[in-house]
């Protein structure tokens, strides 16, 4: 909360976070040294990705034909389970994220918990899913994740980013609203420069990472 009176300051100097500004770090590495927030964070993420990958799941059939998956981000590893429960047909999980986040995510049939940084590399896998991850990244850093979303898949591989994509003009729809609000709290948290993204903002950091095609899959009006 101590970041939130400094949310003004990201728009003067967006190189430095409100909340670096206030606790010295940024927001993953501080709850990495903190198992409480972690803990929170972890919570936090399952009470909001278990109804939404139900509606999800309920409307999107994508995963056909993927044997291993890895997710990207994936905290305590729910999306994953929910997805392997669906689909049957995908033999192996491995849920991808920090070592302190993997670290106390619970055992699950049929996933390897794996801790890294994906900005150094991504567990190989025929499909990758990946959700909520990118909009608190910049171009810049959305990119390298690309692209070693890129290096970790065979060729024809198939990256699933579950994201909502922002209209190309904004108007005064409550979801436009909705998701600009959210872009408030990601400047403040976690990068100034990190948003949500158009269609054509996804294609074109896509294509800069060597994924030439980009189908748009809407679910949920999201
Ligand atoms: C907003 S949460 C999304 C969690 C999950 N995908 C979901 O939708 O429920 C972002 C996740 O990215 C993970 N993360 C942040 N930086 C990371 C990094 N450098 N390498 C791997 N995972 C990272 C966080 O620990 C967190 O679990």
């Amino acid at each position: 909360m101590s970041a939130w009176p400094l949310v003004h300051e990201a728009v003067l100097d967006p190189t430095i976070e409100p909340f670096v500004k206030v606790h010295g770090e940024p927001a993953y590495s501080y709850y990495g040294k903190m198992p409480e927030m972690n803990g929170l964070m972890r919570k936090a993420m399952s009470g909001v990705s278990v109804p939404f990958m139900t509606s999800v799941l309920d409307s999107y059939n994508g995963f056909k034909g993927v044997k291993q998956l890895v997710d990207v981000g994936g905290s305590a590893g729910d999306c994953l389970r929910m997805i392997l429960q669906k689909h049957r047909f995908i033999y192996e999980g491995i849920n991808f994220d920090v070592p302190e986040v993997v670290g106390e995510a619970p055992s699950i049939l049929g996933v390897t918990h794996i801790g890294g940084d994906t900005f150094k590399s991504i567990p190989a896998a025929d499909a990758i899913f990946m959700k909520w991850v990118l909009t608190t990244w910049t171009d810049d850093e959305y990119k390298l994740i690309m692209e070693n979303c890129y290096k970790a898949l065979p060729a024809g591989g198939k990256l699933i980013a579950c994201k909502p994509v922002l209209l190309d003009d904004s108007n005064e729809s409550q979801r436009t609203r909705a998701l600009l609000e959210w872009d408030i709290f990601v400047m403040t948290i976690y990068r100034a420069k990190g948003k949500h993204r158009t269609e054509q903002e996804f294609k074109q950091l896509g294509f800069s990472a060597g994924f030439l095609h980009l189908r748009l899959y809407r679910v949920l009006d999201y």
